[in-house]
C-alpha cells in the first residue's frame, strides 16, 4: 500500500490553523498521514502536498523571502500538488493587478492574472451558495466565503481548467455575460479565491486530497 499522504500547510501568516483543522476532520476517512505546519525549507521537503492559506499575500511573500523559502516554494509548486486559497492564490499566480505600489513578489507558477481585492474591503466580505458540479455529480451546493478576495481576471494558458464562476454581475465593475472566475485547476495546482476552511464543509479539502493522490500515484 502507498504510504499515507503527508499534507503541509504554509504557516507563516494567515488562516493556516483552519486548514489544519479541516484536514484533521478528513484524516481518518481519507487515510491521511501527518498534517504539518510548514515554516522552513526542511519542513517543505518533508511533505507531499501543500496548502498556501489566505491571509495577506504581501506579508506572506515577505516572510517567506526573509526565511529563504520563496524559491523553494516556487520549485515545490512547479511539480507537487499545491493549493492556494485567497492570498495563496495570489502567490501562485503569474501576474497580479491592483497590487500595492511597487508590486509584490509572486511564485508565478499558475498562468493566470488575478485582481487583488476585487470585491472591495473587509466590510464587503460576502458569502454565496453555488452549485458546484466539479465537486462530483449531483453535489449539493457549496457555501463560498469571500474575504477581501482576489478574482481570476484572465486565463493565460488553455490548460487552465475553470472550476467555479460567480453569477454574472457579482463583484464586476464592467458588464459582462460571464461571471468572475474564482476557482481553477492547472496540472498540479488548485487556486481558489474563497475560504473553504472557514466552513465546516470539507468537500474542497477532499477534492484537493484526491487531486494530490492522483498526481502522486
Ligand atoms: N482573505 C485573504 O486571503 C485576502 C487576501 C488579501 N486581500 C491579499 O491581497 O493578500
Amino acid at each position: 500500500m502507498a504510504s499515507p499522504l503527508r499534507i503541509g500547510v504554509l504557516a507563516l501568516q494567515g488562516a493556516f490553523a483552519e486548514h489544519i483543522h479541516a484536514l484533521g476532520a478528513l484524516r481518518e476517512a481519507e487515510g491521511l498521514g501527518d498534517i504539518v505546519e510548514v515554516r522552513t525549507s526542511a519542513g517543505l521537503a518533508a511533505v507531499d502536498a501543500l496548502i498556501i492559506p489566505g491571509g495577506e499575500s504581501t506579508s506572506m511573500a515577505l516572510i517567506a523571502e526573509r526565511r529563504g523559502l520563496l524559491d523553494d516554494l516556487r520549485e515545490f509548486a512547479r511539480t507537487k500538488p499545491t493549493w492556494g486559497t485567497c492570498a495563496g492564490l495570489i502567490l501562485l499566480a503569474a501576474r497580479a493587478v491592483h497590487t500595492k505600489q511597487g508590486g509584490q513578489r509572486l511564485l508565478e507558477v499558475l498562468p493566470v492574472t488575478v485582481s487583488r481585492n476585487q470585491f472591495g474591503r473587509q466590510v464587503d466580505s460576502f458569502t454565496v451558495t453555488l452549485d458546484s458540479p466539479c465537486l462530483g455529480p449531483g453535489a449539493a451546493p457549496f457555501e463560498y466565503v469571500f474575504i477581501r478576495a482576489p478574482a481570476i481576471v484572465s486565463v493565460d494558458d488553455p490548460e487552465v481548467e475553470p472550476l467555479v464562476r460567480l453569477p454574472a454581475g457579482v463583484g464586476q465593475t464592467e458588464a459582462s455575460e460571464s461571471g468572475l472566475l474564482v476557482a481553477v485547476r492547472y496540472r498540479n495546482l488548485l487556486g481558489t479565491s474563497f475560504h473553504p476552511e472557514l466552513t465546516s464543509d470539507t468537500r474542497w479539502h477532499r477534492y484537493f486530497v484526491h487531486m494530490a493522490r492522483a498526481a502522486l500515484a
